[in-house]
């Protein structure tokens, strides 16, 4: 048995025989085992190190709200153990999405994806006893929200194997049973599900290099009447404006397509989807990204042109973040 295996998603897949959800249950410790090889991932022993170093603990509460998402003990945690509980959880890093609050260690992340979620939030179906799958989930973040919001089944989906590490860390402590983050990409989940009542995609659109087939998946997950909630960056403009970045993106390699949310609404209907809307269209600011103790490399602000924080450091305009949602046809 590999280190790799103390991530244990049997009770996933039992969970998933005889539901519709079967088709990915007969693929996914294969799936896993190729999304953890400790062949590909050379940092993944180090990580899967920290994990076993990380001390038990008996939780006598969790919170996965706006306040917080996070475990306390009683008594508190004295001094001496929490220091060592926060060396340990920072051998993990670098920590991008959260915040999260474990027994008095504040895990300041890059992003306050917690500001993402306040703006999203008012614009989600009920998530009480929904099947809700997140592709590009990160550490979990949003998808501990989702748990807070009262889906009956969480499914985070990312193929960064740090991220799924951080999970099964903050998981020891959360222990939200319904709750998983699968070390997989968008790529992986078989076709023509439509198992999900609400599917997420995040921060993720951009790094596709087809759109529409980023899309056309997405809409396939969905069962008919379920919703899609996306946030991607856009450019200012009407129905048709897309940006395609030559070179880089504030830094990022792999960015592609940066439409208008017009052009983002119509390639939405033209795949199929109904209800189109604009939920929210804001810039990202360096309050919201930006390098902390937890992700000590370059963050928003180092990417962005230092004499004109419109436009990124190539000269693109500055990040801008629209939250759309649509609707799968159907009941
Ligand atoms: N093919 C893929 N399939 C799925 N995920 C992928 C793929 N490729 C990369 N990713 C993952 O998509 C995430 C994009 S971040 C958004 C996080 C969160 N959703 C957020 O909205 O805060 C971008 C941002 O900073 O906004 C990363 O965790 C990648 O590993």
């Amino acid at each position: 048995m590999s280190r790799a295996d103390t991530l244990d998603y049997r009770p996933l897949i039992e969970r998933w025989r005889d539901s519709p959800l079967q088709p990915w249950a007969a693929q996914l410790q294969e799936q896993i085992a190729a999304g953890l090889s400790l062949q590909r991932y050379g940092d993944l022993p180090r990580w899967l190190d920290a994990l076993a170093a990380l001390p038990d603990i008996a939780v006598s509460h969790r919170v996965l709200d706006a306040a917080r998402v996070g475990a306390d003990c009683e008594p508190p945690l004295p001094e001496p153990e929490r220091a060592a509980l926060r060396d340990t959880l920072q051998r993990l890093r670098p920590w991008r999405k959260g915040p999260f609050e474990l027994f008095g260690v504040h895990i300041d992340t890059e992003w306050r994806s917690d500001w993402k979620w306040e703006r999203i939030a008012p614009h989600l179906d009920n998530l009480a006893g929904r099947r809700v799958l997140d592709v590009g989930c990160g550490s979990g973040y949003h998808c501990w929200r989702m748990a807070g919001a009262g889906a009956a089944e969480v499914i985070g989906i990312d193929p960064t194997p740090l991220f799924v590490v951080q999970f099964w860390a903050l998981q020891k402590y959360l222990q939200q049973p319904h709750t998983w983050v699968l070390p997989l990409g968008i790529q992986h989940v078989p076709p023509g599900l439509r198992a999900f009542d609400t599917v997420f995609s995040m921060g993720v659109l951009y790094h596709r290099r087809s759109p529409m087939d980023h899309l056309a998946e997405l809409r396939d997950c969905l069962r008919p009447g379920g919703q899609l909630v996306l946030e991607t960056l856009v450019i200012e403009g009407g129905p048709g404006d897309t940006l395609v970045p030559e070179g880089r993106y504030a830094r990022m390699g792999n960015v592609w397509f940066l439409p208008s949310v017009d052009t983002l609404l119509g390639w939405l209907r033209k795949l199929g989807f109904v209800d189109a809307s604009l939920a929210d269209v804001a810039p990202t600011t360096s309050d919201e990204q930006r390098a902390t103790d937890w992700m000590r490399f370059h963050s928003l602000a180092n990417f962005l042109d230092p004499d004109d924080a419109s436009r990124t450091i190539e000269g693109h305009p500055a990040p801008r973040r629209a939250v759309v949602t649509a609707r799968v046809p159907g009941q």
